[in-house]
């Protein structure tokens, strides 16, 4: 829990302010009931009205006062637990940034947003709640105890017990509803990743009509949260009118007791409204720490789910080394890759080399492992067996930026971000200038775009899947790398528009490319193409070496030979 207390470091002076007016609204506070019994016992008993006037100024007073320390805790307060909720955020944030996809496969991504939303605005809650309520309860509570005694009645044994009662109702709270304030969280988890899934998944839905099945499977959950959170606060509420009964039971108690007391003469009727007043006192600050101990499991639940996040090992570590040669050579040696919740292998003892001013090509059936090799290369994810190296050395070693900074990746899925062409071009070369901006988009026959203001939906949305693929081979190309890894990028462009961009390509002199594809029309000009089959390298050589030769390679050049001859 450590790292989940470390943003309250800072903070230490503003939490010793709130104690600080705490205490001064606990003593204003406990001086109440004592004026009170003044006023009664002096004022009322002697009719000295100046007594009774001065008595309530000063009570106006000590109100006054109370009401202002009450402003300084909820300032401060509100201050804290919100500071400390965005500095939680940014850890957490910057903590997911560095998450391969192994993590993300572990806490899905909805689970990621509930820990750094709900989460996190469950723990920014109880925090307030921690400076208003429970750090004032334990001064109120004792106080009082204090103060009551002190009026030396011998009505103490009914505070203690209504202790008992309140202890053994809040028992009876915590003890039922426990368990599900687990399920609460895991059932909102459940809710993000279907509203996810749907909103996604609108065209799809509405293509084939599913909005039927879609709400259904969103009210089933929709209900499942709403019948737990009924259930739970319905045993949260039904505490509230016994807790009342039990402190007006306490109250006739004192009054019954008291009244004999009186008589005989051994207590003063000021000092009976006095012990009624710190006995209230005494149970609602018990109450307060009830009413805290039943929502910390929620604390206990956000806090470790919060701190899953912030303690996972990560398996993609940064190396030491930092110096890469000019255009290095990267090799690939028996490498292998099982993703984590997968049985068996997904490429095996991959062996091949992405060297200087040459293209290399992978092509394979869907599911080959095509993406899988490529991922490896950026350090998406780490072999599982075998190496990948780096002038000669385990690219684990390499510091992550400096090795990433001689890449340029273009995944299968065009990702754009919310802004305009400039923005999401910038993201290639962050001091890119405009012309290096445009002839970018020139090269990767960007020719849709009318200025680089132009903007870009969330995702890219404003855009066609072949102008999102064009847009992100533009982003991909506008920096000098030694690496530029196509994983299929080119397959929603047409051939012509396919064609020309790779003659642009070739101006990408001294670099390595490695281009995935499953159309030949894109490969066809590599100076290696590795065949995949089932994870496995199955032949390699040239189109003309392949062609023939490679059985598989062969399928597939007969199954695509009419765009071929179109094309030639
Ligand atoms: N995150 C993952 N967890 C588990 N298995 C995965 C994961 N990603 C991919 N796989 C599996 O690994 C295999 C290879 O996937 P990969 O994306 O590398 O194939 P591909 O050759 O690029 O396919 P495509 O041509 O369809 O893009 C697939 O069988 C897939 O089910």
């Amino acid at each position: 829990m450590k790292k989940l207390i470390a943003p309250l470091k800072n903070k230490i002076g503003q939490i010793f302010a709130i104690f600080l007016f705490l205490v001064v609204q606990v003593y204003c506070d406990l001086t109440l009931p004592q004026y009170t019994s003044d006023i009664v016992d002096i004022g009322i008993q002697n009719a000295n009205f100046q007594f009774i006037i001065d008595t309530g100024m000063m009570m106006l007073l000590m109100v006054a006062i109370s009401a202002l320390a009450t402003v300084g805790v909820s300032y401060f307060s509100s201050r804290v637990s919100s500071g400390y909720a965005k500095d939680l955020r940014k850890i957490v944030y910057s903590k997911v940034l560095k998450f391969s996809n192994h993590e993300l496969n572990k806490i899905s991504r909805s689970s990621l947003i509930t820990r750094s939303t709900n989460d996190i605005n469950q723990l920014q809650s109880v925090l307030a709640m921690i400076f208003t309520t429970i750090l004032f309860a334990p001064l109120l509570g004792v106080g009082s105890i204090i103060k009551a005694f002190e009026l030396g009645t011998n009505l103490s044994w009914i505070i203690f017990v209504t202790f008992i009662g309140v202890v053994i109702l809040l028992v009876i709270v915590i003890v039922r509803v426990l368990p599900y304030f687990k399920v609460i969280q895991e059932i909102m988890d459940k809710i993000n990743r279907t509203s996810r899934e749907i909103l996604i998944g609108i065209p799809v839905i509405k293509a084939f009509v599913r909005q039927d099945y879609e709400e259904e499977k969103f009210r089933k959950i929709n209900e499942e949260f709403y019948d737990v959170n009924i259930y739970v606060f319905r045993n949260m509420l039904i505490m509230l009118p016994l807790m009342t009964l039990l402190m007006n039971l306490m109250i006739v108690l004192i009054l019954y007791f008291g009244a004999y007391d009186a008589m005989r003469g051994s207590i003063l009727t000021g000092d009976i409204i006095a012990f009624i007043q710190y006995s209230t006192q005494v149970v609602t600050s018990f109450l307060m720490i009830g009413a805290f101990f039943i929502i910390l499991p929620r604390l206990l639940v956000s806090g470790r789910r919060v701190n899953e996040v912030l303690t996972t090992d990560l398996t993609i570590t940064d190396g030491e080394l930092t110096d890469i040669s000019e255009n290095p050579t990267i090799e690939f040696k028996n490498v292998s890759y099982k993703y984590p919740n997968s049985e068996k292998e997904t490429i095996k003892d991959i062996s091949f080399s992405l060297k200087p001013s040459k293209t290399t090509a992978i092509i394979g059936g869907t599911g080959s492992g095509k993406s899988t090799i490529l991922n490896l290369i950026p350090r998406l994810q780490d072999p599982s067996s075998g190496e990948i190296l780096i002038d000669g050395k385990n690219i684990k070693l390499f510091k992550l930026k400096g090795l990433r900074d001689k890449i340029s990746f273009t995944p299968q899925k065009a990702i754009l971000f919310q802004g305009d062409i400039k923005s999401n071009m910038l993201t290639g070369k962050n001091d890119a200038t405009d012309e290096e901006i445009e002839n970018a988009l020139k090269m990767a026959q960007v020719d849709f775009v009318s200025n680089l203001k132009e903007e870009v939906s969330q995702g890219g949305s404003n855009y066609s899947g072949g102008q999102k693929q064009r847009l992100s081979i533009a982003r991909a190309i506008i920096g000098k790398h030694d690496f530029y890894l196509f994983d299929d990028c080119f397959s929603a462009l047409d051939m012509n528009t396919e064609r020309l961009i790779k003659n642009n390509l070739k101006n990408l002199k001294d670099s390595s490319i490695l281009i995935v594809s499953q159309r030949i029309s894109t490969i066809i000009d590599a100076d290696e193409i590795l065949v995949i089959d089932n994870g496995e390298i199955i032949d390699r050589g040239t189109h003309s070496e392949l062609v023939g030769s490679c059985e598989i390679y062969t399928e597939i050049v007969n199954t695509q030979i009419d765009s071929m001859e179109a094309l030639s």
